[in-house]
């Protein structure tokens, strides 16, 4: 196929008792250098947490396909470059027909929370309107700290969250829960026999994350003819200017 890249899913998700039809959509997620974008695409849709992972140059592009009431709804997820350096040559086509974004922060770096602003700025730069469904994930919640200073906390996030009209996650591409909504690290509060203990600090499962987006997705009715796809593979056009620097990385020549 000409120009074009095909994506077979590489984890469960996929099931060939799925039905033959779904959607793609096109998710991109964003935020500072390093805060752990491709870790958590890589968990999102390899159902792992990659070893060493590199920074990314250019858009890393990942897929993971859904099962939602009985429909398949195929995620493609555009891991892109947190580094300016990496990333400038790229952005117009990172941001043409968005389907969702995910915006991302490390919880235990403030930096990356109050870097969040620029993100949504580029954002309305690169016109994406406000019916695009908008995600905030607080990254690494598994290296909180009870009491840690430093840390961006659960309602500064709601209340980002809320101004822009986002729902906000908090999770770990590391320790993932399997299933339970609450976990992980541990704050102040009140244990058996009275004795003061820690609550556990919020913790959103990944999967339930990925479920979130695709159920949202699935709802909207903004589908750009491109993005639709039939059986296992999905294929989307790059740019003639662009090669791949290894499968599923693109860098622009120019
Ligand atoms: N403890 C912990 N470390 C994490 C987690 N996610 C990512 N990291 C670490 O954070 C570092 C950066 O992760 P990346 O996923 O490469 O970050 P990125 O946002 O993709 O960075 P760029 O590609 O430069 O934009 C790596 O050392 C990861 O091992 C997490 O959930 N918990």
């Amino acid at each position: 196929m000409e120009s074009s890249l095909e994506f077979s899913n590489s984890f469960s998700g996929a099931s060939s008792s799925l039905p033959a039809r779904s959607r793609t959509f096109k998710v991109i997620v964003i935020g500072d250098s390093g805060v752990g974008k491709t870790c958590l695409t890589h968990r999102f849709c390899a159902g792992e947490f990659p070893c060493r992972p590199d920074a990314t140059i250019g858009v890393d592009f990942r897929e993971r396909i859904v099962d939602i009431d009985g429909e398949r709804v195929k995620l493609q997820m555009w891991d892109t470059a947190g580094q300016e350096r990496f990333r400038k040559s790229m952005v117009q086509h990172y941001y043409r027909n968005v389907h969702a974004v995910l915006f991302v922060y490390d919880v235990t770096y403030p930096a990356s929370f109050r870097g969040l602003p620029a993100w949504v700025e580029e954002c309305r730069q690169n016109s994406l309107g406000q019916d695009i469904p908008r995600f905030l994930v607080g990254s690494k919640v598994d290296l909180r700290t009870p009491g840690g200073a430093n840390q961006v906390s659960r309602e500064q996030a709601l209340r980002f969250s809320q101004t822009h009209n986002m729902t906000l996650f908090e999770t770990s591409a590391k320790n993932p829960l399997a299933s339970s909504c609450s976990a992980g690290g541990r704050g102040p509060g009140r244990g058996r026999g009275g004795a003061p203990e820690e609550e556990p600090f919020h913790q959103d499962t990944v999967e339930s994350i990925v479920t979130a987006v695709a159920a949202r997705l699935r709802r909207n009715r903004r589908l750009p003819e491109q993005l639709h796809s039939k059986g296992g593979n999905s294929s989307f056009k790059i740019p003639a200017d662009k090669k791949p620097l290894e499968k599923g990385h693109w860098a622009c020549t120019c």
